[in-house]
């Protein structure tokens, strides 16, 4: 299988400081990886040189097989390349119906259409309908973003993600700040996501780590220390010095 992310040798510097050290990922379609690391390891950096946020000093990204390195955000998602939005970029006053319509007008390049229109289109609708029915947020569609609750908000955070159609997709802490009760909501949609992605997810959160993953890279001060399967992080005398702490012990869920 050919990759459909690949990035090399990234580095980046700011002032003297080297927050991203050589840093090489490949991932194929379908891959569940978990990247953690201590606060301050450099995952938001990785992420942004990644999305075309920020421009590195040296090495490439490729998305299926084509250097996207000189490419800017705006072209890399039109390539599938899509990082979860944050709730904070969600319109309070807008409707999820209305999030995920206009994000498959932008996907099919109709967004000049007035978006009030979108109910005239049946296949913005049959899309915007079956969408967020996979994300259970069918009965709050019509609802302002802010009547609903934060949980809500975090999965139209993943439905909006998804209605740009990505190959690859990065998630930023999916669950942090759910209160528990609402976090099996997250991890059923996190499970239920398309069998051909290849997702990178941003976590803090072992448990769910240890469930979604099927391999996790650690990074620690700006560098991968690990990359392998989730049986083996726990191990890794590296990982335990420099973040696990107690998890040393912890085995992950099958
Ligand atoms: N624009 C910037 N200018 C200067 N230093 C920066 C900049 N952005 C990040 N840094 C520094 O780079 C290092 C890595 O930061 P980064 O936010 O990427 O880490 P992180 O792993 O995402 O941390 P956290 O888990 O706390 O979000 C930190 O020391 C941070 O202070």
């Amino acid at each position: 299988m050919s990759a459909v992310f690949q990035v090399e040798k990234l580095q980046k510097s700011f002032g003297g400081l080297a927050v991203t050290q050589d840093v090489s990922i490949t991932m194929q379609p379908g891959d569940r990886v978990a990247l953690i690391g201590p606060n301050g390891a450099g995952k938001t950096t990785f992420v942004n040189l990644v999305t075309g946020h920020l421009k590195p000093d040296a090495g490439k990204v490729m998305l299926g097989g084509e250097d996207v390195t000189a490419q800017g955000p705006t072209r890399r998602v039109r390539q599938g390349l899509v990082r979860s939005f944050q709730v904070t970029r969600l319109f309070s006053e807008m409707t999820p119906e209305e999030h995920i319509a206009i994000a498959i007008l932008q996907r099919t390049g109709r967004s000049g259409r007035v978006f009030g229109n979108f109910h005239a289109m049946p296949d913005v609708m049959k899309e915007t309908d079956a969408l967020l029915a996979t994300l259970g947020l069918d009965h709050i569609a019509t609802r302002k973003v802010s009547e609903i609750a934060y949980g809500q908000q975090r999965l139209l955070e993943i439905a909006l993600a998804l209605a740009l159609k990505p190959k690859v997709l990065l998630l930023d802490e999916p669950a942090a700040g759910v209160p528990q009760s609402d976090t099996p909501r997250i991890e059923a949609a996190l499970a239920g996501l398309p069998p051909d992605l290849a997702v990178l997810m941003i976590e803090h959160d072992m448990d769910l780590v240890f469930r979604f993953a099927k391999r996790v890279i650690v990074l620690a001060a700006g560098a991968i220390i690990f990359d392998g399967s989730p049986q083996d992080v726990t191990s890794d005398a590296r990982v335990r010095e420099a973040y696990l702490g107690n998890y040393a012990n912890a085995s992950p869920a099958a």
